[in-house]
This record gives C-alpha cells, sequence and structure tokens, in this order.
C-alpha cells in the first residue's frame, strides 16, 4: 500500500468504511485526511479512527497523494469546482466513488487533465471484505492506476472495468447490493420470529446463514445453482420454499431492481453532469 497521505473529501458512510479497512489494513490513522463540514463529524471521525481533520476541503487536497471524492453525487460539482486550484497545484491521484457521476463531468470541474480513477466499491469494505470496480480513461499511467487499485485492495477485491458504462451496472450489483442482502436478512428475521423464535435468535442463525452460504459459494468450484440443489431434498422442505420464492417471481423482482439501480445512475449522470 501506499504511504502517501490520502485525502477524504466528504466523511459519510462510504468514506467511514474505507477508512475503518484501510486502518484495519494497517494504514497509518495519521495519513488519512477527511474534510468534512460540520464540527461534530470532524470530532466523530478523529474520535472513532484517529484521523486528521479539515474545515476546508482545499486545505485536505494541499500535500495529498491521493484524493478520493466521496461527496453525494449532488454536491460533487460544488465540491469539485471548490477544491479545482489546489488540485492542479497539487496534481494527486484522484478517485471518484460517486454513483453516476462521470469521468469527464468530474474532469472539467476540477480543471482537466486530472489522474482520475472512478470507481465503485461497497460497504463491506469496512471488514476488509468489499467488492470494487475501478474503471481508467485511456491517458491514466499504468502507476497511476496500480495506486487506485492498491488503495481499494486493502479493502478488499477490486476488478477493473473497460467501459466506464459497466460502473452503472456495478452499481446495481455490487455498490447497492449489500443493501439486498440486509433486506433478506431482516425477512428472513421477522418471518422466523413469525414462526415463533426469539427475535434474538432468529437474527443470529439468519446472519450465520447468509455468511456460511456466502463463504461456501465463494471457496467452492460448484456454481450457487448447485449449492442450491443440494441443500433442495426432493419433496422436501427447502423445495417447499424455492417454489414459493419462484411463483411469486423472484428472478424477475431483482431484475427489475437492479435495472432501476442502474437506471438512476445513468440519470444521475444525465442530470449532474448538464451544464456543458
Ligand atoms: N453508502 C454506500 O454504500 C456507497 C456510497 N457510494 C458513494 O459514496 C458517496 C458518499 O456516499 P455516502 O457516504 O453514503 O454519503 P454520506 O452522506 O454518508 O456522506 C457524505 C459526506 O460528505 C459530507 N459533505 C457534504 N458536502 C461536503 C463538502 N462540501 N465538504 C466536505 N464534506 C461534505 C456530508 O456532510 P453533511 O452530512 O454535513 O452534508 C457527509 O458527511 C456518494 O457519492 C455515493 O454515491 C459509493 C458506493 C457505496
Ligand atoms: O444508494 C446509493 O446511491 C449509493 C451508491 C451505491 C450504494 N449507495
Amino acid at each position: 500500500m501506499t504511504s502517501t497521505p490520502i485525502a477524504f473529501i466528504g466523511g459519510g458512510n462510504m468514506a467511514r468504511s474505507l477508512i475503518g479497512g484501510l486502518i484495519a489494513d494497517g494504514v497509518d490513522a495519521q495519513s488519512l485526511w477527511v474534510a468534512e463540514r460540520a464540527p461534530q463529524s470532524r470530532e466523530a471521525l478523529r474520535a472513532q479512527f484517529g484521523v486528521r481533520t479539515f474545515e476546508a476541503s482545499p486545505e485536505a487536497v494541499i500535500g495529498a497523494g491521493i484524493v478520493v471524492l466521496a461527496v453525494k453525487p449532488q454536491v460533487l460539482r460544488e465540491v469539485a469546482q471548490g477544491i479545482a486550484e489546489a488540485v492542479q497545484h497539487q496534481k494527486p491521484l484522484v478517485i471518484s466513488i460517486a454513483a453516476g457521476v462521470r469521468m469527464s463531468d468530474i474532469d472539467r470541474w476540477l480543471g482537466g487533465g486530472v489522474a482520475l480513477v472512478r470507481t465503485m466499491p461497497n460497504t463491506p469494505a469496512l471488514v476488509r471484505s468489499g467488492a470494487t470496480a475501478l474503471y481508467a480513461a485511456a491517458g491514466v499511467s499504468a502507476e497511476r492506476r496500480r495506486q487506485a487499485e492498491s488503495v481499494l485492495r486493502a479493502v478488499g477485491l477490486t476488478v477493473w472495468v473497460d467501459d466506464e458504462a459497466d460502473i452503472d451496472a456495478v452499481t446495481a450489483l455490487s455498490g447497492s447490493g449489500p443493501a439486498y442482502f440486509f433486506l433478506v436478512m431482516e425477512a428472513m428475521e421477522a418471518a422466523a420470529v413469525q414462526l415463533g423464535l426469539k427475535p434474538d435468535t432468529a437474527r443470529l442463525l439468519a446472519l450465520q446463514t447468509a455468511f456460511g452460504a456466502a463463504k461456501i459459494a465463494l471457496e467452492a468450484s460448484e456454481s450457487p445453482a448447485e449449492l442450491r440443489e443440494r441443500v433442495t431434498s426432493p419433496k422436501g422442505t427447502t423445495e417447499a420454499a424455492v417454489q414459493v420464492l419462484r411463483e411469486a417471481g423472484i428472478e424477475a423482482i431483482f431484475s427489475r431492481a437492479l435495472a432501476a439501480a442502474a437506471a438512476r445512475s445513468r440519470e444521475l449522470g444525465d442530470l449532474l453532469g448538464s451544464d456543458r
């Protein structure tokens, strides 16, 4: 991992997940800098992680080798324009984690000619089990690509995509994906409570089952479909449940859900980049 200071512009949910994961990977908290507007947020970041905090974003950029744009897409233009002068002076690697917002727009807001990598991480980065896709334009050097990859690899798995449009699909799959699994955990817990289990017992069993299923699916050579079939005894309990899920259209529901997320990512890109 690089030892250059990494400046996070915005210290919200996703920045905190990345910071927590980087510290767990052995990165010195003092080399992680965070620009946040609210004094209580800065205080909380210092108390939780021991990172350096800044009130003004340009101050965090000066001296940083890597800048991570970690604000909401809706404020990214204003934030990028606010640090453009510092970025042009400092020439850091800039990593965007913002959903939807396209590289050409970010580059323009930052003044142009920026070494920019667009990524889509996810919150399991906090426990170094993240999944991040990265995209860089042809002009970004191999050294800069390696640098971006090393930051995200410290908190989980990384994959490069060849086409920026793929980031919309990645956002729908792994960027938003933890929320889908949390929803399934919530639903399974509630259903088990209806069947008479105590809430604590229901949650513990639901969570461990999700963990076990993910672990075996990652470690086994068989596909998820084959692993599912192994659980499903003919005329047994799983078959009864899977039949209900299929009748309710589980595949079509996920197809519609991911399409909606990808469409929203494209829409954000169109909407927020429309200042040309
Ligand atoms: N959450 C997730 O699972 C994922 C999020 N992302 C992307 O990460 C980005 C951040 O999302 P998330 O962490 O969820 O959002 P949050 O709202 O939790 O975090 C954004 C943070 O930026 C702060 N902020 C806003 N404006 C400024 C500013 N001008 N200067 C400094 N800080 C500012 C906000 O402070 P305040 O609250 O005071 O406005 C807030 O603390 C988004 O672009 C999102 O698309 C990507 C992958 C996954
Ligand atoms: O919901 C969102 O827009 C962000 C991007 C991916 C996960 N959270």
